[in-house]
């Protein structure tokens, strides 16, 4: 199985609370961008002291309620399906700061991460602050919502978005990479994928690869995996039948979002 390939795990964290998955400096390639999933069964919590860190806090699914142990926010979450295709509510943490979540239903938990040496705000991004766009044409249409873009200045170095791809669609096509600290031509952000399938049994083709192929490898991700990308081009395919969901961890030496087409691929773009 690739590396960079990551199936749920189902490690019991305490009483209701459950951590598919953790991606950090210490069990990937990666130096910037940190990921954690967790299920929490309702009245259920989870606590975290974030060090240099900055956190953004995703209700995936269900509602839960997040506290900074100063401010706290209530109803936090708008679905109980990422295949409502609706944005959803998350709160931002700074470093050096601790937050506690309550479930207040059965609840999926992203848990985005990246460094942060200036303390700012804590905040909750609410759905409706999400800027929703309809990208691409043809077969390579897909639903985006920008939960922290790059024009948000509100945070040091955390970039998260999330895509719906419809059936026999592609995304993050033509593929494009930005793996260089090279602005204005290419930034340098490391990516996670947190995926889900609908119906579950699905799977959608997801390729990593670089320009010289000493990274090149294509994957079949299945529902809740998470792909990690250190490097290179990251397009994903969705076989006909299945909508795929994604949820993008970014971060770098600069929270700039500038991304390098592959040019064998760019002239889909022409048309
Ligand atoms: O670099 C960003 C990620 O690859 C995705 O968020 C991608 O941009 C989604 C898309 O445009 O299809």
């Amino acid at each position: 199985m690739s590396r960079l390939l990551r199936k749920p795990q189902q490690q019991l964290l305490s009483t209701g609370v459950t951590l598919l998955h953790e991606v950090n400096q210490d069990n990937s390639p990666l130096h910037y961008v940190g990921f954690k999933m967790i299920d929490i069964e309702p009245g259920a919590t989870y606590s975290e002291a974030l060090g240099k860190t900055e956190c953004c806090i995703v209700a995936v699914t269900g509602q839960i309620t997040v506290s900074d142990h100063e401010q706290t926010f209530t109803g936090v979450g708008t679905r109980a399906s990422v295949f409502e295709k609706k944005p959803t509510d998350s709160v931002y943490i700074s470093n050096d700061r601790a937050f506690t979540i309550t479930a207040e239903t059965t609840a999926r938990v992203a848990l985005c991460y990246s460094p942060s040496i200036e303390q700012r705000p804590t905040r909750m991004i609410q759905a409706a602050e999400n800027g929703v766009e309809h990208r691409g044409k043809y077969n390579n249409q897909r639903l985006v919502h920008n939960i922290l873009p790059d024009s948000d200045q509100t945070v040091n170095s955390l970039l998260v978005v999330e895509v719906i791809t419809e059936s026999a669609n592609w995304s993050s096509y033509p593929p494009h990479k930005h793996d260089v600290d090279q602005l204005p031509a290419e930034s340098l952000l490391e990516e996670t994928y947190y995926h889900e399938i609908d119906p579950a049994q699905g799977f959608v083709f997801q390729r990593v690869y670089t320009d010289d192929r000493s990274l090149d490898e294509t994957m079949a991700v299945e529902h809740r995996n998470v792909v990690i990308v250190p490097v290179g081009y990251h397009p994903v395919g969705v076989p006909d039948g299945y909508t795929s969901y994604y949820l993008n961890v970014m971060a770098g030496p600069k929270r700039i979002w500038k991304f390098h087409n592959d040019p064998d691929h760019e002239w889909i773009l022409q048309r």
